[in-house]
């Protein structure tokens, strides 16, 4: 299944926040959102998640989701939002619960995630006795669990401290590079969408609109820690970014 965002605009009270906003989510790829603070990223990502209605404007779901898909868009949040007094396991199957799955496909599923995200082990384990790193791990094998057609990720790496970020970057692409997925992942972080993105959307400062869109061609599995090519790709989006970034800060100090 596709997403597609056709001329959509979007206003809370006086404030325009999106304008015109055209956008194709083929299935299989990541794609980054990245552009200055309040530009509206994270009311994009509502609107593809149907949590709110674009002033005009439509998003269309294209195609039909993948077999056995429970929840065709489901949301990563940058606080992981685990309960606390369920266990890792525990907080994977909650999303299984009212599909009328029995025990054993319920369990099938939950040992695959876990698997995949390399959190076998901690199965068991509280949210408590984890890392942040491993917190989102679990927040990541409960999205994958329902088979979503598409990811809605929202700044998942940015509580995470630098070494955690790096270490679950090289995660997602070795989940990605063994099981194809499909995700929108907005950040600030341009390091992070040079890595992780096939293709980086660049909105500009409020009322966010597409400055560009920026293809990247080389394999999600080759682009290394450091790479010089995708360096400069990392400038390119500065460059595009710099002054509504500094126009943004500063619209926010005088406001
Ligand atoms: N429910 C709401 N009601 C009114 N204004 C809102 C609402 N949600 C967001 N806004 C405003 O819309 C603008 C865009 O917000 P949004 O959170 O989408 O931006 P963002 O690009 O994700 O920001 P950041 O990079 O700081 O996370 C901001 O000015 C914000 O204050």
């Amino acid at each position: 299944m596709d997403l597609r965002l056709a001329g959509v605009s979007h206003t809370y009270g006086e404030t325009e926040v999106l304008r015109d906003i055209n956008l194709d989510i083929p299935s299989g790829q990541i794609v980054c959102i990245v552009g200055p603070s309040g530009c509206g990223k994270s009311t994009l990502l509502r609107m593809l998640g149907g949590l709110e209605q674009p002033t005009s404007g439509e998003v269309l779901q294209l195609g039909t989701p993948p077999a056995g898909c429970l929840n065709p868009l489901t949301y990563v949040f940058q606080d992981f939002a685990l309960l606390p007094w369920r266990s890792v396991r525990g907080n994977v199957a909650l999303v299984l619960e009212d599909h009328g799955l029995d025990a054993a496909a319920r369990a099938r599923i939950i040992d695959d995630v876990l698997a995949r995200t390399k959190l076998t082990e901690f199965a068991d384990a509280l949210p408590k006795q984890l890392s942040g790193g491993m917190k989102q791990r679990v927040a990541i094998a409960r999205a994958l669990a329902v088979n979503p057609a598409v990811m809605l990720m929202d700044e998942p790496l940015s509580a995470l401290d630098s070494q955690t970020r790096e270490l679950l970057m090289d995660d997602l692409i070795s989940l990605w590079t063994r099981q194809p997925f499909t995700a929108v992942y907005v950040t600030h972080n341009l390091a992070e969408a040079v890595r992780l993105g096939h293709r980086i959307v660049v909105l500009s400062r409020r009322p966010g609109q597409i400055r560009e869109v920026v293809e990247l061609t080389t394999p999600l599995a080759e682009r290394a820690y450091g790479d010089a090519a995708l360096e400069a790709q990392q400038q390119h989006l500065w460059g595009l970014m710099r002054e509504e970034a500094a126009a943004a800060d500063a619209e926010l100090i005088h406001v």
